[in-house]
């Protein structure tokens, strides 16, 4: 795909002529959706969740990235902050709106119950118990919306005797069995970064529990509750894990096996720069092209898969990248299939040609780089936002008047406190 700028001015212009399709989405069923979105062509490509409308109540990470997916693939998303906060941590609002609203105060409940009424879905990322508390309970919310997805991200989902506890990321991988797995041969367990349960088991099967349950209010007009747990999350991304036990792939102690850095020709190796290169030459045309890249002789060396030489094969294989610069390897390597590549860094990921081709990061306006939002749809592609992150409550009051808020209770909402207005500080 080619990245267009991004074009507020597009997104916005999309999204004014969405009441139309929303009107459709609220009282027809996917056809109709189809009919009016189709009567939009030739206005921008029209993004593939368009027209939907998503109340974000803040969170972390998790919760923050399944809105940042929403709303890079054409949802409207409305951040719901607390007021008295000067500065966000979301640090994935790309294309949110924000309203700074205090749920401690009824009428900001109220608030936020009218929003939800117009709205397809709200993400809600709070210890159990604590929506039901401020009157904000799929109850209240269903009863009236009932074409409303409720969609609750939490670590431990809504049931069992973890329910109510508190965690991160950590803790839901250790609860998901896959920590046992990770980490090196000896070494303890070792979590990869915050990415398993936070982002992959949580913020994106919580956005895909959110397009499968808009599929299928498509047909049956019903909303429906998401109950997205990050240990669960965590181990159904993980499903191989179990699935492949059967293989044998997993006989060894931890760091040991094929797939964990046990196999030598499935690690990474410091080059004479003190950059790594990574290889996965797991199958044996593979492996022999690696073999003959590093320069060595098949016969000099024990067998691929024989287990008990790896350590062995290993420190062969830490001598020989050790001669030659990462990109000295990266050159022996181009164009084969031995599945050696360099270990880039976040800063060099935007200029390697390969990603470069394909436009695979992109810079937003401020010049700072980010991953395009994947998949790449054919006609419907993602087109993120490139204007900076919006600061808390900068939208209060277009969003308030676009959900039929008059004036007068704006200001009222305002001079009590139960809302705040941050235009100003947008302007500066
Ligand atoms: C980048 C860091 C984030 C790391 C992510 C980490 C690794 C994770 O794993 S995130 C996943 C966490 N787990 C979940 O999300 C599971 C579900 N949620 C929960 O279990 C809980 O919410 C909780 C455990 C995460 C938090 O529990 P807590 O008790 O705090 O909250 P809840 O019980 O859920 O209740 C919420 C209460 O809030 C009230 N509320 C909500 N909205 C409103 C509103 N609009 N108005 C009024 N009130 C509201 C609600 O009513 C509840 O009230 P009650 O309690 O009375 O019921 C970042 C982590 C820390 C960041 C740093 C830090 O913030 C300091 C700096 C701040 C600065 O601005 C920026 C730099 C910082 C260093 C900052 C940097 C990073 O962002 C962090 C390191």
């Amino acid at each position: 795909m080619n990245m267009k700028p991004q074009e507020h001015q597009k997104r916005t212009r999309i999204k004014t002529t969405t009441p139309t399709i929303l009107c459709a989405c609220v009282i027809n069923p996917r056809r109709a959706v189809w009919h009016e979105v189709q009567n939009l062509k030739g206005t921008g490509s029209i993004m593939a969740l368009a027209g939907v409308r998503v109340i974000e109540l803040a969170g972390l990470a998790p919760a923050p990235f399944c809105g940042m997916i929403l709303s890079d693939f054409g949802a409207k998303v409305i951040r719901v902050d607390r007021t008295k906060v000067a500065m966000t941590v979301d640090t994935q609002a790309r294309g949110k709106q924000s309203i700074a609203l205090n749920l401690k105060n009824p009428k900001g409940v109220a608030v936020l119950k009218r929003l939800c009424v117009q709205s397809d879905v709200v993400l809600e990322p709070y210890r159990k118990g604590v929506m039901e508390k401020m009157g904000l309970g799929p109850d209240d919310l269903l009863k009236e919306n009932p074409r409303l997805i409720y969609a609750r991200l939490t670590g431990y989902g809504q049931s069992g005797s973890y329910a109510k506890a508190a965690g991160h990321d950590i803790n839901y991988l250790a609860m998901s069995g896959l920590l046992s797995m990770l980490g090196r041969s000896s070494e303890k367990p070792y979590a990869p970064l915050n990415l398993v349960a936070d982002f992959a088991g949580g913020g994106l099967m919580c956005a895909f529990g959110i397009v499968l349950a808009l599929l299928e209010r498509s047909m049956s007009g019903q909303g429906q509750i998401i109950d997205a747990s990050m240990v669960e999350g965590a181990a159904y991304v993980g499903s191989f894990m179990w699935k492949s036990r059967s293989l044998g792939l997993w006989n060894h102690p931890r760091g040991e096996n094929l797939l964990d850095s046990g196999a030598p020709f499935y690690d990474t190796y410091r080059t004479s720069d003190g950059k790594y290169m990574a290889v996965g030459a797991i199958e044996p045309q593979f492996y022999q092209q690696l073999i003959r890249g590093l320069g060595l002789d098949d016969a000099d060396l024990p067998t691929q898969m024989s287990v008990s030489d790896w350590p062995q094969l290993r420190e062969t294989f830490i001598r020989v990248f050790a001669t030659k610069t990462q990109a000295e390897w990266s050159q022996v390597f181009n164009g084969t299939d031995a599945c050696v590549t360099p270990v880039l860094s976040l800063d060099e990921v935007l200029s390697h040609p390969h990603n470069k081709a394909r436009g695979s990061f992109f810079k937003d306006s401020q010049g700072e780089v980010s991953p395009r939002p994947a998949p790449v749809l054919s006609r419907s592609p993602a087109e993120p936002c490139r204007s900076r992150d919006p600061f808390i409550g900068e939208h209060t009051r277009s969003v308030l008047k676009e959900y039929g808020f008059e004036q007068g209770q704006i200001d009222q909402l305002l001079s009590g406190g139960i809302v705040e207005c941050n235009e100003a500080k947008a302007r500066l």
